[in-house]
């Protein structure tokens, strides 16, 4: 099927590359998890695992970003069937935003339910430390009051409204469950709750940027997730969010930190057990509280 790259994420398009997988996974997932940089191990240790190549699947972007391996992952975690993202796609890849979603509207198809999604970020908050983690609140998309929305263009009642409603993004429900699973697993110390601010990057901010971004009121800034999350609260899905904080964004000019992407991908593999034990948690818990939530 020949689209314009803007039409990626067409119903009909997005329905073509769902059938494909229906037909080949054993399973219909509930959960899907987008793994962050450097945290795509998660998708290793679903049990009853089917992977596909995001090149062998119908209308699929590909990641070209290191950390991002570029597969769809079916498996089980703590009971729950789960489709993991191992790699996401970026729009500073050159990628547009109906291309950077494709891939929830396809979970959507799919019968999915809850959105995890997963991200390294930097630290604007004065009182998180590198290796916190922190479940979003909320979210500032600097795209979205540039202009710039991954529903922006004709809407498709297939999937949602024209104006969905935003202020509810992050369910309070997912969130206290994903405290409750910190807590029972003694996470407590490194575990943080805040607003996450999407740039565009590549490159990282300046340091009157951070400064900016902090007087605005975000606690960590970020190059993903935010379509991601739009789209999927569009039709439906569930979403809960988390950041690794990798990195504390600099703010003083006397610093001599200077933000990298090895330095993010470090960090984030030597989190990425207690993060895969969190969502695990997590996970037995939605397990158990099928019919309350
Ligand atoms: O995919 P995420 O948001 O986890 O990746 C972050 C943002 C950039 O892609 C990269 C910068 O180091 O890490
Ligand atoms: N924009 C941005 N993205 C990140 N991803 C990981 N660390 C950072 C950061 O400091 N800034």
């Amino acid at each position: 099927m020949a689209y314009a790259e803007e039409d990626r994420n067409s119903y009909e398009v997005c329905k073509e590359a769902a059938d494909w997988l229906r037909a080949r996974a054993a399973r219909r997932p509930r959960i899907a998890i987008v793994c962050g940089s450097g945290l795509g191990a998660l998708a290793d240790v679903l049990d009853s695992r089917t992977a596909f190549l995001y090149e062998d699947i119908p209308h699929f972007p590909r990641s070209s970003v290191s950390g991002h391996v570029g597969r769809l992952v079916f498996g089980e975690l703590n009971g729950q069937p789960c489709v993991c993202m191992q790699g996401r796609f970026h729009s500073y890849e050159g990628h547009s935003l109906s291309t950077v979603t494709f891939p929830i509207r396809v979970f959507f198809l799919l019968g999915v339910e809850i959105l995890i999604v997963t991200n390294a970020a930097g630290g604007l908050n004065p009182h998180f430390q590198v290796g916190d983690i922190m479940f979003i609140r909320d979210h500032i998309s600097l795209f979205g009051l540039g202009g710039q929305n991954p529903l922006r263009g004709p809407n498709d009642e297939r999937f949602g409204v024209r104006f969905p409603c935003m202020s509810d993004a992050y369910e309070q429900d997912l969130l206290s469950l994903a405290m409750e699973s910190a807590q029972e697993l003694g996470f407590l110390s490194f575990t943080r709750e805040g607003v996450y601010c999407l740039q565009a990057g590549p490159s990282y901010e300046t340091i009157a940027e951070c400064r900016l971004l902090q007087a605005l009121g975000a606690d960590a800034v970020g190059m993903s997730s935010v379509p991601e999350v739009i789209v999927a609260r569009h039709c439906g899905l569930r979403v809960l969010g988390i950041s690794l904080i990798t990195n504390k964004a600099v703010m003083s000019y006397s610093s001599q930190e200077k933000a990298n992407h090895e330095e993010v991908l470090r960090v984030s593999v030597l989190r990425a057990e207690a993060l895969q034990k969190l969502i695990s948690h997590l996970l037995g818990k939605l397990g158990e509280s099928t019919n309350s939530l």
